[in-house]
């Protein structure tokens, strides 16, 4: 498949713009998939008047798609920046662009200075992924290590909020991008470079080009451990990060509901399957103690995942309560972990534990 792109590209080198330049060395092509003969993307042109003019040129790539020897059909599509519009990702300084189509086939996009990536995942949405990686990313710089916390939810990007950081990263030279520093961790997330408030509706490619991007062209220096915060479930970010960058390992976060369990099945399959080792599963929100009287109670169930832990013969790392604390420090942009109390003692001990056995 990877030959047939290529040769796409090739092709549509041969197509000049009429300004000079090509549609791959101007950066126009966007969401290039290739799928059973069929082929995809979108040419997206500098502004609608451009793109109004630019038919001719959308049949041509079409005719060149269809030239290459295995493409049985081509469907080019035409788009541009709105003047108004802070670019595809908002924002309106200069920069990279993100969410272009994957490049480089299955080409490393592991960063150099990096020793260990540790993804966080979940089956399930919504079940603490992003509080755990905020707070193991501050736990783990607390205790020396130099952490980088890449946050990869692309269509849900919560780490901007849960780190208390809001500006956009800088790009000097509109292809690097400088990572920003908060809690003692080198930061960068996808939401940073979109405009807030707007939904990202973006294919799979465009979604394994961003990852890309937010590794490769992000300087993230040396560090000893880079945290990915994963969406939820089992898509095309998961795939290209467990392909292109060689996790170290993954840690999966589960609530003990039997609904969340199921999901994180599946997670863990699909890390076998990508021969992405998994590391551990961490239970949140796995007990609530009340303030008031003392009570414990299992909201979510109990005892689920260190059972499925065990089943699995997979290290049970932490059981996290539901804790009222941890939700009002991630929405005031402070882990808990950056203070004193039992919770930051349950992270820094969950940091221990995997420094201890050379994870992070
Ligand atoms: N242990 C906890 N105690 C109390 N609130 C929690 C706890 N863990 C997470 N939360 C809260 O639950 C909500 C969801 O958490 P979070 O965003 O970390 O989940 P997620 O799995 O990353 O979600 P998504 O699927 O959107 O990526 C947040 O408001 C967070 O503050």
């Amino acid at each position: 498949m990877s030959e047939t792109r290529d040769e796409i590209l090739k092709q549509l080198e041969r197509l000049e713009l009429p300004g000079g330049g090509t549609l791959v060395s101007r950066d126009m092509v966007r969401a290039l998939s290739v799928e059973n003969g069929q082929v995809r993307f979108v040419i997206e042109a500098p502004s609608p008047d451009l793109a109004r003019q630019m038919e001719p040129l959308r049949a041509a790539a079409e005719r060149a798609a269809l030239s290459v020897p295995g493409v049985q059909a081509a469907s080019v599509a035409l788009t541009a920046h709105t003047p108004e519009a802070k670019g595809p990702q908002g924002g309106g300084a200069p920069g990279p662009r993100i969410g272009g189509h994957p490049t480089g086939g299955q080409e490393s996009v592991r960063p150099e200075g990096v020793r260990s990536i540790l993804a966080v995942a979940s089956g399930k949405g919504g079940v603490g992924k992003s509080t755990v990686s905020s707070n193991l990313a501050v736990a783990l710089a607390r205790q020396g290590r130099r952490v980088g916390l890449l946050d990869a939810d692309i269509h849900g990007p919560s780490l901007p909020r849960m780190m208390g950081v809001n500006q956009r990263p800088a790009s000097p030279d509109g292809k690097t991008i400088e990572p920003l520093r908060a809690h003692g961790v080198t930061l960068m997330s996808i939401g940073l470079m979109l405009e807030e408030d707007k939904a990202v509706v973006w294919r799979g490619p465009m979604l394994m080009g961003a990852l890309q991007q937010m590794l490769s062209q992000v300087q993230w220096g040396d560090l000893d451990v880079l945290i990915v915060d994963l969406p939820p479930g089992t898509g095309d970010v998961q795939l290209t990060l467990c392909q292109r960058a060689a996790p170290t390992g993954a840690l999966v976060v589960s609530t003990p509901q039997d609904v969340a369990l199921l999901d994180a099945r599946k997670a863990i399959d699909m890390f076998r399957t990508l021969k992405t080792p998994v590391l551990g599963l961490i239970e949140n929100m796995s007990v609530f103690h009340c303030p008031e009287c003392g009570h414990e109670a299992h909201i979510f169930g109990h005892g689920g995942v260190r059972a499925e832990a065990e089943k699995l013969n997979i290290p049970f790392l932490a059981a996290l309560p539901i804790d009222l604390e941890t939700r009002l420090a991630g929405d005031a942009g402070t882990p808990v972990a950056a203070g004193e109390g039992p919770m930051a003692e349950a992270y820094l001990a969950l940091a221990s534990r995997l420094i201890e056995n050379q994870i992070a």
